[in-house]
């Protein structure tokens, strides 16, 4: 039996929160003295804003089948990858069977090469094959998770990452993680306040709720050792993220550093099973976070995680919402999930990708339950009230 073929597919831009939810208005944790990179020069401290964090917007991907259904996918990208998208990847994609995904995705890539590997046009890459896995599940009537082997686990538990770990324990989280707000430029102060905030949060979480460091690539080795060591009294459970990502070996020789029983995580800035195999082999972390918005689509997210698995390491892909939860249902060794709280305050919880899809699920008491998967493809529509533009046309 043939299977349909995809007729159409468009790539659209949108501004605002959704998938690129650093584009938030206002005051928000999220965009609040965060430690960057870019922090070492004091006017680009404040805000992550200001050094253009926000500055890609959405990319919006809508994929169309000879059967009349349709399929769509939201990441990070915006105008530079619905660029790439529409005058460079649709070619792969028009007219081919709806189940071609592995060809799709290497013909994607393997053309790309000679601009692409990471970054931006892995972010286009994951959009296309996103969609078109949603694609495949309307085709199909079946929820990306069971076209990807089933469920392995009723419920997800999750873990909340935003500046109130103790409102998220007592939403129902496994706990919290914090983003670190000073770096090594910020000196000896900066460090105090670090570990103060932990040291706050540990007094009202009580012991035994997991606690982590998001580091953003802001410090280095010696930095992220240090602040480790310090912070392992209040019963830090990781450090993520501590160097840039392309510092494969920093990340190797701070996790051999660390103190007994603290874990090193990484990888949402990585893409593909090349980038993925260095942290596993060169020994970088102990769980791999990759993002399946930016790290190469689900179909590639299924390659890393079947590589991690054999190095004994755990996927806890980062953000990405219902992109993220399908693929993590339905693997082992991706036994948690991140919820990122997009709440300004961090208070409670409002759907990640809000306000560009219906329909996303939310964790209740700080668990998913598989119930709110159970519809085809990834099980979210796109809202039609978006100001959806669509900058370029293929051709
Ligand atoms: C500051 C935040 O922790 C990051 O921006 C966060 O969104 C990301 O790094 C994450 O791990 O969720
Ligand atoms: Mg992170």
């Amino acid at each position: 039996m043939s299977a349909p073929t995809v007729t159409d597919l468009r790539a659209y831009v949108l501004r605002g929160g959704g998938a690129d939810y650093h584009d938030q208005d206002g005051p928000h944790w999220i965009d609040d003295h965060i430690a960057t990179p870019m922090a070492r020069y004091p006017g680009y401290r404040e805000s992550r804003q200001s050094f253009g964090l926000n500055v890609l917007g959405t990319l919006v991907v809508v994929a169309e089948a000879s059967d009349g259904s349709s399929g769509f996918a939201v990441t990070t990208g915006g105008e530079p990858a619905a660029w790439i998208v529409e005058k460079h990847l649709s070619r792969f994609v028009l007219g081919a069977a709806v189940t071609d995904l592995s060809r799709i995705w290497d013909q994607m890539y393997s053309s790309t090469l000679f601009y692409g590997r990471k970054g931006l046009v892995l972010n286009a890459i994951s959009g296309v094959d996103l969609a078109l896995w949603d694609l495949l599940g309307h085709v199909r009537a079946e929820p990306v998770y069971a076209m990807i082997g089933g469920a392995v686990r009723d419920e997800q538990p999750c873990y909340a990452t935003g500046a109130r770990p103790d409102l998220a324990v007592e939403l129902g989280f496994l706990g919290g993680k914090l983003p670190l707000h000073h770096g090594p430029a910020e000196g000896a102060d900066g460090f105090t306040a670090n570990l103060r905030l932990l040291a706050e949060m540990r007094a009202t979480m009580g012991p035994d709720a997991w606690l982590a460091y998001d580091c953003w690539m802001s410090l280095d080795v010696d930095y992220a050792i240090r602040l480790a060591h310090a912070a392992a009294e209040h019963g830090l459970r990781w450090i993520e993220e501590p160097v840039p990502p392309d510092d494969y070996w920093g990340h190797a020789a701070i996790r051999k550093a660390l103190p007994p029983g603290m874990l090193l995580a990484t990888g949402e800035h990585e893409a593909t099973r090349w980038g993925f195999r260095l942290l596993a082999e060169m020994g970088c972390a102990d769980i791999l976070q990759p993002d399946v918005g930016w790290c190469g689509g689900l179909t590639e997210l299924l390659r890393i995680s079947t590589l991690a698995d054999a190095h004994g390491l755990l996927v806890v892909p980062h953000g990405s919402s219902v992109y993220s939860y399908h693929f993590a249902f339905a693997q082992h060794n991706s036994p948690f999930s991140e919820f990122l709280m997009m709440a300004p305050a961090a208070d409670r919880v409002v759907p990640m990708f809000h306000p560009q899809l219906l329909g996303e699920p939310v964790p209740e008491h700080g668990r998913l339950r598989i119930g709110q998967l159970d519809a085809p493809g990834f099980g979210v529509t796109l809202n039609p009230d978006l100001a959806l533009a669509r900058p370029y046309r293929r051709g």
